[in-house]
């Protein structure tokens, strides 16, 4: 479990995390959501003792994370995969780890197996392409067997088997009980990995919930209607109170509804004896959702100046 309460950071006088408060479940893979230059690195690094608040306070399964001795067996890290001392092989910078944290040294080929690098652990690290250093990284996070893992921008990098991999590795962290906790600026990151959500803008928190609920949230965009009577449906949904337009050019066989829910248009085409062809309710995706609400918090936007 990872717990934050009105954590706050400042640079300057910029507020980089603003009386930020969030809790990360066990058992479930959580999201830690923002456009870039959010706070989400920030505070990671807060969670982790790398930098001071300015107020405000974080624990890792009830303590600060400076508290834990032997670190790597509390909370597994990758913040910045580049960060790795390159003229090491992977196995000696696995085995260093290890040593100073109090951790059998048969880990070493155990984490480097399950990461995929059992035939480079004796190359250099300085030669590995960034998926491999991804890959790297989510091994030193493992290499202590902790409750609590947190990944900054994991994916970054890496080819699609290798995202796919690590979507598979996040599923099997949480369902082994482990607290996940990961970054992404990407929505679509999330969509099929993460369980929860936490949504952060200009480091203030927007939203901190399932999925499912963050979906719900947005608006709906309307109802898709096909049918070869536009112009009699039109009247009559609009009689019932729904607005209409023609989808694309007018006079074509769909339309979009808003303000009438689909079981409503089905029920009053079936009263007038409108037969139907399609009706889909558009429900945005969950990208959409995410940039609909965070649209206000985005420090930098192409073909604007603040
Ligand atoms: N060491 C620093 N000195 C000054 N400002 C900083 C420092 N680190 C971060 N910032 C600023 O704090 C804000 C939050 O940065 P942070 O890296 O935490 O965001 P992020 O959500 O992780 O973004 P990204 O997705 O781009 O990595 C940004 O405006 C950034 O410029």
């Amino acid at each position: 479990m990872i717990e934050v309460h009105e954590l706050t950071k400042r640079y300057g006088g910029k507020t980089a995390v603003d009386r930020l408060s969030f809790t990360v479940r066990p058992g479930q893979v959580t999201g830690f959501l923002g456009p870039n230059g959010a706070g989400k690195s920030t505070t990671l690094r807060m969670i982790l003792g790398l930098e001071a608040p300015a107020g405000g306070a974080a624990t890792v399964s009830g303590v600060p994370f400076r508290s834990h001795s032997r670190g790597l067996r509390h909370v597994g890290a990758l913040l910045d995969a580049g960060q790795v001392h390159g003229g090491r092989t992977a196995t000696a910078h696995l085995s260093a780890l290890a040593r100073s944290n109090g951790i059998s040294p048969r880990r070493v080929e155990k984490v480097l197996h399950e990461v995929g690098l059992a035939d480079a652990g004796r190359r250099r690290i300085g030669g590995f392409s960034l998926g491999m250093k991804q890959r790297l990284g989510v091994a030193t996070a493992l290499l202590g067997d902790p409750p609590v893992l947190m990944f900054d921008e994991p994916v970054n990098g890496m080819d699609p088997e290798g995202v796919l991999w690590m979507r598979r590795l996040f599923r099997r962290l949480a369902a082994e009980g482990r607290t996940v906790f990961l970054s992404s600026h990407l929505m679509s990151e999330m969509e099929n990995t993460a369980d929860q959500l936490v949504v952060i803008g200009r480091g203030k928190l927007i939203a901190a919930e399932s999925v499912r609920e963050f979906a719900a949230r947005s608006t709906s965009l309307g109802v898709v209607v096909g049918t070869r009577q536009a112009a009699e449906l039109t009247a009559v949904l609009t009689a019932a109170g729904a607005s209409v337009e023609p989808e694309g050019s007018a006079g074509a066989e769909k339309l979009v509804v808003t303000g009438l829910p689909t079981d409503r248009i089905a029920a009053l085409a079936f009263e007038h004896r409108i037969l139907l062809t399609e009706l889909t309710a558009r429900a945005p995706s969950l990208e959409e959702a995410f940039m609909e609400l965070t649209a206000d918090s985005i420090e930098y936007q192409a073909g604007q100046t603040r």
